[in-house]
């Protein structure tokens, strides 16, 4: 078993998964992901794309193939092990936004920071923060029925980005929204992840979404088909688009 190479932050090795009625979902996926960048997953619906970020994020045990997280081997944790590393360094955000009814904004915000053993005060003004920075400050006290599906997608966004996860994975993250909130979303995810180092997986169908990434790879059927870097972010949009294959 080969360590992967010191600058990926992630890093997996023909990965293969098959679901347990039998329907192929990974064909042998190889990829790497640097400390702070942001990847963006591509495909069409079915190519795979969900189950690679499963099987990246520790959340279901690949088949064959190998993940590492900095220089920990994910592929043999066990499901308790995996589960403090999903709770300690990665974030995850669904398509649909899934909240516990019973807490408030603000409480379920706070919540994966008071599971890692932050103080309620502390995870409070962390929340805080971050519901204000995606605009939902006001709707703290809210319940999540109260709420639009949009705010609701961003107080999950809020609740992803306040433990500073290593690295979040977003699965369609924008899928539920309109597309003034949606580049809303985008953005304060890109700035985030920049100012705060975080490296983001984004699996999405959409091209406009992919193109805010530094690097796409493209899923086909469960396998790899194009890796696509883009310039510096620094760059014009337009250089920005104009990006390279490499195969
Ligand atoms: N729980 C499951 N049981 C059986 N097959 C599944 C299951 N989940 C997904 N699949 C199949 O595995 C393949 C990959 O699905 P996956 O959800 O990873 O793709 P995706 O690119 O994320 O699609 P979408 O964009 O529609 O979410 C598809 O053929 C899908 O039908």
């Amino acid at each position: 078993m080969v360590a992967p190479p010191d600058n990926d932050v992630l890093w997996a090795r023909a990965l293969h998964y098959t679901h347990s009625d039998g329907s192929p979902a990974l064909g042998g996926v190889s990829l790497g992901v640097r400390q702070g960048e942001i990847l963006a997953v591509a495909g069409p619906s079915g190519s795979g794309k969900t189950t690679l970020l499963r099987c990246l994020s520790g959340m279901v045990r690949v088949r064959k193939g190998e993940v590492w997280f900095n220089s920990a081997p994910v592929h043999t944790l066990g499901p308790l092990a995996r589960e403090r590393l999903r709770r300690d360094r990665f974030g995850w955000i669904d398509p649909a936004p899934v909240l516990v009814p019973e807490l408030n904004v603000w409480e379920n915000t706070a919540l994966p920071l008071m599971l890692r053993g932050t103080s309620r005060r502390r995870a409070k003004v962390a929340a805080l923060e971050w519901l204000e920075r995606l605009d939902v400050g006001e709707l703290a006290r809210r319940r999540p029925h109260q709420l639009r599906q949009a705010e609701r997608q961003r107080v999950c966004l809020a609740r992803a980005l306040a433990p500073a996860p290593t690295v979040l994975f977003a699965d369609e993250p924008t899928a539920p929204l309109h597309r003034a909130d949606r580049a809303h979303v985008l953005r304060t995810l890109t700035t985030a992840s920049r100012s705060h180092g975080i490296t983001v997986v984004l699996a999405t169908h959409d091209p406009e979404t992919a193109a805010l990434a530094d690097r796409t790879v493209a899923l086909l059927d469960g396998r790899c088909v194009k890796t696509v870097h883009l310039p510096p972010a620094g760059d014009t949009t337009e250089g920005r688009a104009a990006c390279s294959l490499s195969v």
